[in-house]
């Protein structure tokens, strides 16, 4: 078994081993779980993944719950002597509650690389926040995330019946995952821009102070802006900008907070779109990290404006499950290859 260390990093270690374990059928134990982070150990979200991606792969799991800083998944609980680790992976669907506003598309996070994996469509349907805070909100997953993995042969296909917003979540969406064979992710240069799209949402009782118009207020003058009122559990806003370039894609995402304008939650955005335009980094930061359990299992190169320590954690746990990836200087960009 696979003993790994998640002290170092949050819950993305968690995600990443998940995938991983499922793609591979390696078992793994993760020790000291999130133990530096103020609120040590699995949370809601983390729980809601490991579940989720056990359904997926029929895993046994212990330790798994609210507050655990250890847990162990072990891939293919039924599995008999002559099956291999592509047997463990299961078609079929489940149906999780991350609770309050545990952000769902977190959870679609850990199952979306195990596509690579499967032999049948497996359905995940998620309640919990779909715009939540320290996660990528909904529409980044939707429109800028999905996309570059669906275009580097991922097929997958995600639906949202129901918005929910901090504190009380209450979203509702489902992912589809299908048989996949993934191409080489060549992420190194974004060429020309094709598009550019605002997306800004925000809960139904908030149309009267016109939230969402005044989120996009500041998006630049060329970008298509949907505006949408939700119903939802409680009030809430999110706002992501999504740009497509001619080889890549990007998205900078915030959320509504109690307190703050909402065109501050709109320039904010505005400004760190700016601040990559002026770099030469093909995809935004938080893709970059995302898309790494990509890089490793189908290999490629992606050129991202740093290292931060989200790739430098994610990649210990990569090599914990053989992979390798290499970090390297280039001018003010970093090339992630694998
Ligand atoms: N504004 C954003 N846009 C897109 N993605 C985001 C955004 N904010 C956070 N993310 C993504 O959300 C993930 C958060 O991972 P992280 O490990 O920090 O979170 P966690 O599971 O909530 O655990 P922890 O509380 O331990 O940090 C990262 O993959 C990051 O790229």
């Amino acid at each position: 078994m696979n003993i790994l260390d998640g002290g170092e990093g949050g819950g993305q270690l968690v995600r990443t081993a998940l995938a991983l374990s499922a793609v591979t059928g390696e078992p793994f134990r993760m020790r000291h779980v999130r133990r530096a982070r103020a609120n040590p150990g699995l949370q809601a979200q983390h729980c809601a993944a490991i579940e989720t991606v056990a359904a997926v792969c029929n895993a046994e799991t212990g330790g798994v719950e609210v507050g655990s800083e250890s847990f162990t998944f072990e891939p293919g609980e039924d599995i008999g002597e002559d099956e291999t680790a592509e047997d463990l992976v299961v078609g079929g669907s489940v149906s999780v509650e991350v609770g309050t506003a545990g952000s769902v598309p977190l959870v679609f996070d850990a199952l979306l690389p195990v596509a690579v994996a499967l032999e049948e469509p497996f359905t995940a349907r998620l309640e919990g926040g779909t715009d939540a805070k320290w996660a990528p909100p909904f529409d980044y997953f939707r429109h800028v995330k999905l996309p570059v993995v669906q275009e580097h042969g991922l097929d997958a296909d995600v639906t949202l019946s129901r918005r929910g917003f901090y504190p009380r979540g209450g979203g509702k969406a489902e992912l589809t995952i299908e048989p996949s064979t993934l191409e080489s992710i060549d992420l190194t240069e974004r060429g020309d821009r094709e598009s550019l799209t605002a997306y800004s949402v925000a809960e139904e009782s908030m149309a009267e102070d016109e939230v969402a118009e005044r989120q996009a207020e500041p998006a630049p003058e060329d970008a298509d802006v949907e505006v949408e009122y939700a119903e939802a559990d409680c009030s809430g806003s999110a706002f992501v900008l999504a740009a497509e370039y001619e080889h890549s894609r990007a998205g900078f995402a915030e959320l509504g907070e109690m307190g703050v304008d909402p065109e501050t939650v709109g320039e904010n955005a505005v400004e760190a779109f700016e601040a990559f335009e002026d770099g030469d980094a093909a995809v935004d930061e938080e893709l970059a990290d995302q898309l790494l359990p990509f890089v490793a299992i189908a290999g490629g190169e992606i050129r991202a404006s740093e290292v931060t320590t989200h790739l430098e954690t994610n990649i210990t746990i990569l090599e914990e499950f053989g992979y390798d990836v290499s970090v390297e200087s280039d001018g003010d960009t970093v090339l992630l290859s694998a």
